[in-house]
């Protein structure tokens, strides 16, 4: 078995094979496949994954390769059959699906090295650089005191080499350990021996003697208030000794968390845990969807499924929305099994994450709670798999591989047999009407667990405000309970629903929109910098101060963006103290959870925020909760709008009074009529599942047809426009006679960064072939595609139609 199949780390649509290498006699021990390598591949060195090993090829004079990166498989074989099955759904390259699988640092990246080749002195400029170390990066040579003709000189007569190096971005962690380097009774020898000044000494022995253990020696210094002089002074004399140990970076500390007991079920949880308990003790897979209303107590029946899994040796896997991983939901994980549960969270930093990784993949964990990518954690005995909200958009990836987590979680709780739990208030309705076929088990928690009810709903038409002279956005009900909220000492939720949206600017004389130069879409204001951004491309200019159409200096930002509503809201309840959640204020690290901690502690009245205020959040003394604009979403074009209106309502709705104060919502519209608002404010699921599949099937959306949606984008238009009419003939000639093609149309946003994009949309309801039909028309387009830079994406079952 000297030969080793390889997948190369090579984006291009032609390269979706493995590569023959030979494998040098000294990894051929050692070498297993998952195990990442660096391969010859062309003039290049490229990192590779092992994906199959044999003794013979049909080639001959094979390369051999370069260098193994892992000790232990980073991915498993059933990681890697995952890949392949995930390559196919969702039309990916294999390598981009593997790489999917791992953490950000076990990507390869591409380093230059200056490699020290003597040990014999080099002039003193590049000691300095090398500073005692024998490889350092390429970069710190600029900046140093050497010139690139320096350099030159210095390789042609062999004192370096500059190597091209695939170096993986590990970082490990380590910190310094001080432990006693003799026995004790020749540490108590040691105290007499001591000068009678050697204060810290003594004391710094007494602590060894009575502590033999090692510390970390930040720790040691800190504790009895001593330098690190003190500590040299006693490894000096060999009687300590220091050595580097590596540490897991955990985020969290895992003994703040007090531990939870598993609560007496309600009769409504006990009917729903046990066909999931039965599942699990069988070692049976079914996928169950566990519709329960805001507050009945998923979260409890979740724990408790995965005791039973964790009893049985084996593991679980949890997903959250990102959003959602919030501290107080990583609490009620970490409360209930403590420091057996790994968190992948996009906010941890990258040696945080892999670090969570590693515990994962060395089994020192045996939960994991994370968002969409977690479901690739490589447990090797799956027990039990969780998708919280499973509604939630986000658990769809909207980069190659474009895959949805919940499709991921049930190929593997196939692969495991063992369940899968989707939990959400309010269920797609490609679940639900899974549920309703039986192919999912459907459990009902229609009660809230302190049997406390659902807070009322109120919805106010927006156009009587207006006719009654009212021309603010906040109506006169949802101002007046928003003082008396304030006067009773209670806190308030303010929605502003509105996806992506923020301020745009535009002319009062003329009309005209300032747009981006290289994207179709309207620049947003920044206040703070009184700049002008481009969402898209990151494009900014300075907010100008006549509008360049027409030279009037009424140019103006317009919108109710969140620092508007916050501005609004200042001026017509000024004692108002306002937190604003939106994605400005959240996108440095840490300050989502921060602005949260601040509201739980009351620092605030008003949570003011969009949609990411909406998920999961559970505060005592919210007993107001204000939706500004509820059918803003309404409008945009996207079948799914009205389901997505739904469920935002009923999500923010289930976040007030859901403790011993009860709660109230006032919800603001222009469309009161709709029936998504309505049905929404009497939380009547189910007649909004019968009203909207029938609004699916009269137009033809899933749950009835599957979609593929094949983006088309090109520098040139004609070119693009061209290109995709091309596509959609030939699929046309290609699909079965009750299959539609959409198009070509611009799509919704019909130029991003200079390039064009034109957009065909494939209903069908049973097309076996034609993934293999796409990848034909992909194949004939390759040349293209390399040399012409046209672009070619397709998602199959999009959720983001822009
Ligand atoms: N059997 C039980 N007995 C008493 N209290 C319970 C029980 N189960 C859950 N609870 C409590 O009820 C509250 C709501 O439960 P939980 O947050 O799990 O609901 P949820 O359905 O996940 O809600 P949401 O969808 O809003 O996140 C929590 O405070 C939880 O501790
Ligand atoms: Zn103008
Ligand atoms: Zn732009």
């Amino acid at each position: 078995m000297n030969i080793a199949k390889v997948i190369v780390d090579v984006p291009a649509s032609s390269i979706n094979q493995t590569f023959d290498y030979l494998v040098p006699e000294k990894f051929q021990d050692i070498l297993q496949t998952g195990m990442r390598v660096i391969v010859p591949f062309g003039p290049r060195k490229i990192m590779g994954f092992v994906v199959g090993k044999s003794s013979e090829s049909s080639f001959d004079k094979l390369k051999e390769i370069v260098d193994v990166l892992d000790l232990i498989p980073a991915l498993t074989p059933e990681l890697l059959d995952l890949g392949k099955w995930l390559a196919n759904e969702t039309l990916s390259l294999y390598i981009t699906a593997l790489q999917a699988m791992l953490p950000q640092v076990m990507k390869a990246q591409y380093n230059k090295e200056i490699v020290r080749m003597t040990d014999s002195e080099l002039s003193s400029e590049f000691e300095n650089l090398f500073a005692g170390r024998d490889i350092i990066a390429y970069e710190e040579v600029e900046g140093s005191a050497i010139s690139y003709y320096q350099l030159q000189k210095a390789v042609q007569d062999g004192d370096i080499s500059i190597d091209y190096l695939v170096k993986s971005k590990i970082t490990k962690k380590h910190v310094t350990m001080i432990k006693p380097a003799r026995s004790p009774h020749l540490l108590e020898e040691a105290i007499y021996d001591l000068s009678k000044n050697a204060k810290k000494q003594l004391l710094l022995l007494q602590y060894f003697l009575e502590k033999p253990e090692a510390i970390a020696k930040q720790q040691l210094l800190k504790a009895l208030k001593t330098t690190d002089s003190t500590v040299k002074a006693l490894i000096d004399k060999g009687l300590l000794e220091s050595f580097q140990m590596e540490v897991y970076r955990n985020p969290y500390d895992d003994d703040a968390f007090a531990r939870t007991v598993a609560l007496e079920l309600t009769e409504e949880q006990t009917t729903a845990i046990l066909p999931i308990k039965e599942n699990i003790s069988n070692e049976k897979h079914d996928v169950f969807l566990l519709h329960g209303v805001t507050g009945s107590g998923k979260t409890e029946v979740y724990l408790q499924s995965i005791q039973d899994v964790l009893d049985k040796g084996k593991e679980a896997i949890v997903l959250v929305p990102e959003i959602s991983l919030t501290p107080q939901m990583v609490k009620r994980f970490k409360g209930r099994f403590g420091s057996n549960v790994a968190v992948m969270h996009s906010a941890l930093s990258v040696g945080e994450k892999y670090d969570e990784w590693r515990r994962i993949q060395r089994k020192e964990v045996q939960v994991v709670v994370g968002a969409r990518s977690a479901i690739f954690a490589p447990f090797e005995n799956i027990g039990i798999i969780i998708i919280d909200e499973e509604h939630e958009t986000s658990y769809k990836q909207e980069d190659q591989p474009r895959y949805h987590a919940r499709d991921v979680a049930i190929h593997r709780g196939e692969t495991h047999q063992c369940p899968v739990i989707l939990g959400s208030a309010t269920p797609t309705l490609e679940s639900y009407a899974r549920a309703q076929k039986g192919v999912y088990k459907l459990a009902t928690l229609s009660k809230r667990t302190n049997e406390k009810a659902m807070p009322e709903v109120e919805i106010i038409d927006m156009r009587d405000e207006l006719h009654a002279g009212n021309r603010t956005m906040f109506s006169r009900k949802l101002k007046t309970r928003v003082e008396q909220c304030i006067q009773r000492g209670e806190q308030i939720v303010l929605l502003l629903n509105r996806r992506g949206y923020s301020t745009f600017v535009m002319c009062r004389d003329c009309g005209h929109v300032k747009e981006c130069p290289h994207c179709d879409i309207a620049l947003t204001f920044h206040k703070n910098s009184s700049q002008l951004k481009c969402h898209y491309c990151s494009y900014e200019e300075p907010m100008p101060v006549e509008c360049p159409e027409c030279t009037s200096d009424l140019i103006r930002y317009f919108g109710t963006g969140t620092q508007k509503v916050e501005e609004a809201l200042a001026k017509l309840i000024p004692e108002a103290r306002v937190i604003r959640m939106d994605v400005d204020t959240t996108r440095r690290k840490g300050a989502h959870e921060k602005l949260l901690t601040q509201f739980a502690n009351k620092e605030a009245d008003i949570l003011l925020g969009t949609q990411m205020i909406a998920k999961g959040l559970d505060f005592e003394n919210v007993t107001l909760v204000g939706v500004l604009t509820a059918d803003s979403m309404l409008h945009l074009p996207d079948f799914r709008s009205s389901e997505k209106t739904f469920q935002l309502l009923t999500q923010v709705s289930g976040r007030a009074g859901r403790h011993e104060l009860s709660g109230e919502v006032i919800v603001q519209t222009y469309t009161p009529d709709h029936y998504s608002i309505e049905l929404a404010s009497n939380y009547n699921f189910n007649d909004f599942y019968l009203k909207e599949m029938a609004m699916r099937k009269t137009f033809q959306y899933p749950p009835y047809v599957f979609l593929a949606l094949l983006t088309i984008s090109h520098e040139n238009k004609i070119k693009a426009v061209q290109t995709a009419q091309k596509i959609v003939q030939m699929l046309l000639k290609n699909i079965q006679s009750d299959s539609k093609v959409l198009g070509p149309t611009p799509s919704p946003i019909p130029r991003i960064k200079d390039r064009y994009r034109y957009q065909c949309m494939i209903k069908y309801k049973n097309e076996p072939d034609l993934r293999s039909y796409i990848n034909k028309i992909m194949d004939i387009f390759k040349d293209e595609m390399r040399k012409e830079d046209l672009q070619i994406t397709v998602d199959m079952q999009p959720y983001h139609l822009m």
